[in-house]
């Protein structure tokens, strides 16, 4: 599942109504996670839109962004090879638990659904294939939604906020799984948050916002 990817944003700049809202120019190696924090307004979930191509037209932003040296800022979200995982794991109701997984699949792949299994048995829930989402644990629907991601094969992955909704016990375990796998994957990986615990966790460089 490795491939090794990187994410560059080359002088990137974003104004609202002419008034600069943030600068940034940076890269993110395979399987880094850069943390972006910052007080409310700063520009983190606009930093996250723009990477993800919905930013909305009441920013004017230059600047490039980069996936393993292709430039990728003028594609729709959908052909950027960009996952995004936010707090609500967001599990389509009308699938099955492995229907979700086998969703986001490349069209190439050749047994989804022995990769779904596979998958699952990566997070433990090996006989909850063919269970509604809404029959899960808030933390069991967390681990799907991240191996939906995976097994969507991105090649860069943006996360927002994505264990604010679990208690804390479970929040320490998701973190070791994300930031496992997408270590594991390669992926190279914004992190937004307003967790402390989240950027130590993630173990990489953490960038602060301005208000
Ligand atoms: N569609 C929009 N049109 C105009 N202004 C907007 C729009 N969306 C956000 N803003 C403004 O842009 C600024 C940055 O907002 P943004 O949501 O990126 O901040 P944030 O750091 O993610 O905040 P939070 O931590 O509260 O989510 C804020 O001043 C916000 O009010």
């Amino acid at each position: 599942m490795s491939a090794f990817h990187h994410l560059e944003i080359e002088q990137l700049s974003i104004r609202l109504h002419g008034k600069p809202l943030l600068s940034l120019d940076t890269r993110i190696g395979p399987g880094e996670v850069l943390t972006v924090m910052g007080p409310s307004g700063s520009g983190k979930s606009t930093l996250l839109a723009w990477m993800a191509g919905f930013m909305s037209r009441d920013f004017e932003a230059s600047g490039r962004l980069r996936l393993d040296g292709r430039d990728i800022t003028a594609l729709p979200p959908e052909r950027r090879g960009i996952g995004l995982l936010f707090q609500d794991p967001m599990l389509f109701p009308h699938l099955s638990v492995s229907g979700n997984l086998r969703f986001g699949m490349p069209r190439a792949t050749p047994d989804k659904q022995a990769a779904a299994q596979d998958g699952l048995a990566r997070i433990g829930l090996a006989d909850f294939g063919a269970r509604d989402p809404a029959t899960l644990s808030g933390g069991q629907q967390s681990r799907v939604a991240l191996m939906r991601l995976l097994l969507s094969q991105p090649q860069a992955v943006l996360l927002d906020e994505p264990f604010s909704k679990l208690d804390s016990h479970l929040r320490h375990e998701m973190r070791q799984l994300v930031f496992g796998h997408l270590r594991d994957a390669g992926l190279p990986t914004l992190l937004v948050t307003h967790d402390h615990q989240d950027a130590e966790d993630a173990g990489g460089r953490v960038l602060e916002l301005d208000a």
